[in-house]
């Protein structure tokens, strides 16, 4: 039998399901039109059973030819979805009206979870507007090149770390693209991966993703279940909450006050807040000011670590999978650069096929296959289907980069479709990975020269192939991907990481050398 205090939460979990198809049923907006298509809805619950776990961008996919639409539309407890599979109702939506479709929705669990200062949760207002002024300011096109002198020091870390232990090519991968952000924002020099900051924040973002979509919580349905206190029997998510909420308060604390420690010792380094902390020392600058930037330290840490460690993975399993498209880079590489010395960013107009390489991790794997969502200020009507005022919108950017309309054998890794008949890069130039409209990724430019000077610094030392099992025989690499959260990532996989030639082993040693 259940104890009183579970039956009393149960009844009033079912009392605020009533109240609130009540409410509904009467606040119903007049449509202008039918939903775009999708599986039938039940009562009250909606799609709830619907909604895709595993690789939803393929079930959307899916969906869409079943559905015969480039459209879809789901509901749950009244929250309106639409998927968009195709790329022109993608830029007609996202970029053409992205004043009407730039917001995202609004969880209450956000607060909870001490979630505000995320740049690319919060809602569309004031508020973002500061914060993504703060960020275009620091990441822009000219901002991003500050910043080389980082990506080339820790780029060499990473191919010293490859060169002692190929077999943890995952992990360094993880190191770097974790090293490289908290050196931007903080100047904090990582030292492994089980950095304190680093155990923080997967605790903190591990858990908060446990809750924090439509599905995850019932305080994101009902928010007045958020007052529910945490002793209460089946008040979860205010108990994950409540942990997450101490991690992520860690996960801040510590490379803030690693930065004033450094600033205070004379010990600096150049980054995104010791250059503001310099600033305010000298001219001033307002306390809001320096939460804005402190939000955009912590934002970039979730918003650009986890995406780049998930292309690069792409990257690694490209090459071990495609030792001819590694070859035709290795020969360009040596034609332009030569062997006696690593590539750095002058070259990069030069390598044409790099550049290719490049385009082709993104559109092969982005790393938020659905983007994020959007959300809709105002009723609209697409394709002649109705769009409510809140709607979520997601672009299935791993559908539209899959088109095979758009790009012929869209499995195949091929960096070859990147090129004009001439042998010169033809202008399909715009990364969707990034996603849309005026929440484009900020950090575009920042993610392209990361990725850009890890690939050809990579290729230009190391071959990449296939591992060997103990008789010698190729270990086969799997095309599987999982997802953490929004996020997908190249299953584990084994590959043999070998440098190219003894002068590569030097250069290595050498560049490492230097870093010190
Ligand atoms: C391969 C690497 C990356 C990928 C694939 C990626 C992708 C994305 C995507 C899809 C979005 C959402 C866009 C939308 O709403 O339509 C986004 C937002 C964002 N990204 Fe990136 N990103 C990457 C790296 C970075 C880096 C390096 C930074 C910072 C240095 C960064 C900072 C941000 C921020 C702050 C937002 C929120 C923007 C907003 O909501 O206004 N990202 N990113």
């Amino acid at each position: 039998m259940m104890d009183p205090d579970t039956t009393a939460f149960l009844a009033s979990a079912l009392l605020f399901f009533l109240l609130y198809e009540i409410i509904q049923h009467f606040t119903r907006r007049r449509r202008q039109g039918p939903y775009p298509p999708g599986p039938k809805p039940w009562p009250m619950i909606g799609n709830w059973f619907d909604i895709p776990f595993y690789r939803p961008c393929e079930t959307y996919l899916e969906w869409g030819k079943h559905y015969n639409s480039d459209i879809l539309h789901t509901e749950v407890f009244g929250q309106h979805t639409v998927i968009i599979n195709s790329r022109e109702i993608a830029d007609e939506l996202l970029e053409k009206r992205t004043r009407n479709t730039s917001g995202r929705i609004y969880f209450p669990i956000t607060q909870l979870l001490d979630w505000g200062y995320n740049i690319a949760l919060m809602v569309y207002g004031d508020e973002w507007r500061r914060h993504r002024k703060a960020c275009q300011q620091h990441l822009n096109r000219e901002a991003a090149k500050s910043y080389q002198p980082i990506q080339i020091k820790k780029t060499h870390e990473a191919l010293l770390a490859l060169l002692q232990s190929p077999e943890k090519f995952a992990a360094h991968n993880r190191m770097h693209s974790l090293g490289i952000t908290m050196d931007m924002m903080y100047g904090y020099q990582l030292k492994s991966l089980d950095d304190p900051v680093i155990s923080a924040a997967k605790k903190a973002i591990e858990l908060g993703n446990q809750v924090w979509s439509q599905t995850g919580s019932l305080i994101n349905t009902f928010p007045i279940l958020g007052r529910v206190p945490t002793w209460v029997p089946g008040a979860m998510s205010q108990k994950i909450t409540k942990e997450s909420a101490r991690w992520t308060a860690v996960m801040k604390s510590i490379p803030w006050e690693d930065t004033k420690r450094r600033m205070a010792e004379g010990n600096i380094t150049p980054s995104l807040l010791t250059q503001f902390l310099e600033r305010k020392a000298t001219v001033g600058a307002s306390e809001e000011e320096e939460e804005i930037l402190k939000n955009v330290a912590y934002t970039v840490y979730g918003a650009a670590s986890d995406t780049t460690e998930s292309a690069t993975g792409t990257f690694f399993y490209a090459m071990a999978k495609n030792p001819n498209v590694q070859k035709k880079a290795q020969a360009e590489i040596d034609r332009v650069v030569g062997t006696n010395r690593l590539p750095d960013f002058t070259d990069r107009s030069s390598l044409p096929y790099i550049e290719a390489i490049y385009r082709e991790v993104m559109r092969s794997a982005p790393p938020l296959p659905l983007g994020l969502m959007h959300t809709l200020a105002e009723d609209d009507v697409c394709e002649g289907y109705f769009l409510p005022a809140g709607t979520q919108v997601f672009p299935n950017i791993w559908a539209i980069t899959h088109d095979p309309n758009t790009y012929k054998d869209p499995h195949a890794f091929q960096p070859e479709r990147f090129f004009n008949e001439d042998g010169t890069l033809n202008d399909d130039d715009r990364i969707l990975a990034f996603g849309y409209g005026r929440r484009v990724c900020v950090g575009k430019y920042v993610a392209s020269s990361t990725m850009w000077i890890t690939i050809v610094s990579i290729l230009a030392c190391f071959d990449i192939g296939k591992a060997k099992d103990e008789r010698g025989n190729d270990i086969e690499v799997d095309d599987e991907y999982v997802e953490h959260g929004l996020i997908c990532h190249k299953k584990p996989f084994k590959c043999s990481i070998t440098p190219r030639s003894n002068l590569s082993r030097k250069l290595i040693e050498e560049a490492a050398g230097e870093c010190k």
